[in-house]
């Protein structure tokens, strides 16, 4: 197949910039109906409904490639503390308010009691889109996303992408959970007579993960609530904004806490603490007001003028947000990498599993540290120094050289039985990054051995022959292929970050031996 000729190209651009009129003009009407709902990002809205819109004195919806696509940005400059959006409770789209106007869904819905809160929720999103225009949400409900890259939508190619036992562990244990809530509520779906499309598990996926990435805490509903408007603030992780101002701030979870999701939706206790900002003695992020019955959002940090304003959803590795968010970020500072630990390693200390891991600089963490080096004692001796141990201090020059050497190996055994190298990564990314930007399939002929097995793979699980293909069109392939890449390029980019951390605690024991050694005179 060959590229599209000047004149393909030109007609590919007018229709893109066709599409992206009648897109903004939908816009604009979602931001008006948004405004009659009482929406609003000023802090004295206009006393009518009849605002052309919900934004414009604070913020601005804007695209912002490089970190998280659709935003929003500051039309001014923002102060911390200040109120940048409020969304009065009957705004705010929950299985409560779904169910309040629907009476068969709410005379179904009570023969199935067992269903958790996000189930329900997922279910009254899936009744409101089988609705169309007749849904009194229509505008937002077109203003989601068509799909989403959690792992829970990844293929199996996607997921062996991941190459990491644990990862691959969770995305299958994301995918059948996935499944058998699908299960648990498709005896409803039926009797709701939805639409075939959405009673499928594609449909379903996609309804949790709407739910998933975009709901907002409220304190009634461990499923949260979906918040036009409010769910399009992008992502930063907690700590990032507290370089750029004086005082720290704590780290608020704004969007639905997961954990709080998962069994039958007990509560986390976290969330019932507020977490106060030690000047204005005032939620951070924001959350529901029950005194204003509105969601009230508040600038994190100190914004310019066109800055994208950003909040935090919580703390997350890159693991989690993939799982949760479908996307991940370039130098967390909360990632964390785990490696296998042996049982008598556990054995000997009382720290959590989940405290014992590798921090995003390559540092052991404070935990996992003081387990080895409690580990690297002589049995008979651990008792009388575990308290050092626990402090963080070291034991000796000799049991932190242990530690170290224990750490270098088994980061290098783990980082050589992976199937490729970083090296091998970053070719295959710069060659997903190709296919994407010119929406060509090309098998690269300088691909590394590894990197180019896969690239075949790939071609073969989405049915595109690796042998004979030259270059394939994306834009004359299905949107199945087109996703499938996206998601890889995700795998690869978390794979490719798992080794780097790896690496650079390889090179973090490296340092510490060559310091700890006798030629250098700190061992006793
Ligand atoms: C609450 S929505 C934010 C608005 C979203 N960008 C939209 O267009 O609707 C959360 C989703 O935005 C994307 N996102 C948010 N923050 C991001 C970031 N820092 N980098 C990349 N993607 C991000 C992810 O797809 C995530 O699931």
């Amino acid at each position: 197949m060959s590229l599209p000729s000047p004149l393909n190209q030109r007609t590919i651009v007018e229709q893109h910039r066709a599409m992206e009129e009648q897109q903004q003009a939908s816009f604009t009407s979602f931001l008006k109906w948004a405004a009659q709902l009482g929406i609003s990002d000023s802090p004295h809205p206009p006393v009518s409904s009849s605002s052309s819109s919900c934004l414009g004195h604070t913020l601005t919806v804007a695209n912002f490639p490089e970190a998280g696509g659709r935003g929003l940005a500051a039309v001014r400059e923002l102060r911390k503390g200040e109120l940048i959006l409020t969304a009065p409770k009957s705004a705010l789209m929950t299985s409560q308010s779904v169910i309040d106007k629907d009476h068969v869904l709410a005379r179904a819905i009570k023969s199935y009691h067992s269903l958790s809160p996000t189930q329900v929720l997922a279910v009254c999103l899936l009744v409101e889109v089988n609705k169309g225009r007749r849904s009194s949400w229509y505008p937002y409900l077109t203003k989601l996303p068509r799909s989403y890259d959690i792992l829970a939508s990844f293929g199996p190619f996607e997921t062996k992408a991941l190459q990491v036992d644990d990862a691959i562990w969770l995305t299958e244990k994301v995918i059948s959970k996935a499944v058998s809530d699908w299960r648990e509520v498709a005896a409803l779906l039926e009797q709701l007579k939805l639409k075939p499309q959405l009673v499928n598990l594609k449909a379903w996926l996609w309804a949790s993960a709407t739910i998933s990435s975009r709901t907002l805490h409220v304190p009634w509903d461990s499923a949260g609530c979906l918040c036009p408007v409010g769910d399009l603030f992008n992502y930063a992780a907690p700590g990032e904004e507290s370089a750029a101002t004086e005082v720290s701030v704590s780290d608020y979870s704004l969007l639905q806490v997961r954990a709080s999701r998962d069994g039958n939706g007990t509560e986390d206790p976290l969330l019932g603490d507020e977490h106060i900002d030690a000047c204005s003695g005032r939620l951070i992020d924001g959350g529901y007001e029950e005194d204003k019955a509105a969601y009230c959002l508040y600038a994190k940090k100190n914004y310019k003028i066109f800055e994208q304003v950003l909040l935090s959803y919580g703390t997350y590795t890159n693991l989690d947000l993939l799982e949760h968010y479908g996307f991940l970020l370039n130098g967390n500072p909360n990632e964390k990498v785990f490696i296998p630990l042996e049982h008598d390693i556990y054995a000997c200390h009382s720290w959590p599993a989940d405290s014992l891991y590798i921090q995003h600089d390559g540092k052991p963490s404070f935990a996992l540290l003081s387990a080895l080096r409690l580990w690297a004692t002589p049995q008979n001796q651990r008792k009388s120094v575990g308290y050092i141990a626990l402090s963080g201090s070291q034991l000796s020059p000799e049991n932190d050289t242990i530690v170290m050497k224990w750490l270098l190996s088994n980061c290098r055994a783990i980082l050589k039985s992976l199937p490729s190298t970083v090296e091998d990564d970053l070719s295959l990314l710069e060659a997903i990054g190709k296919a994407q930007l010119l929406q060509s399939i090309e098998m690269p002929n300088n691909l590394p051995c590894a990197a180019a097995i896969e690239f075949c793979k790939f071609l073969e699980s989405m049915d595109l022959c690796c042998g004979g293909i030259e270059v394939v069109l994306l834009s004359a392939l299905p949107s199945k292929v087109k996703k499938s890449i996206d998601r890889w390029e995700l795998a690869v980019q978390w794979r490719l970050k798992y080794k780097k951390t790896l690496v650079s605690c390889i090179s973090f024991c490296s340092r510490t031996i060559e310091i700890l050694s006798p030629e250098n005179g700190l061992s006793r």
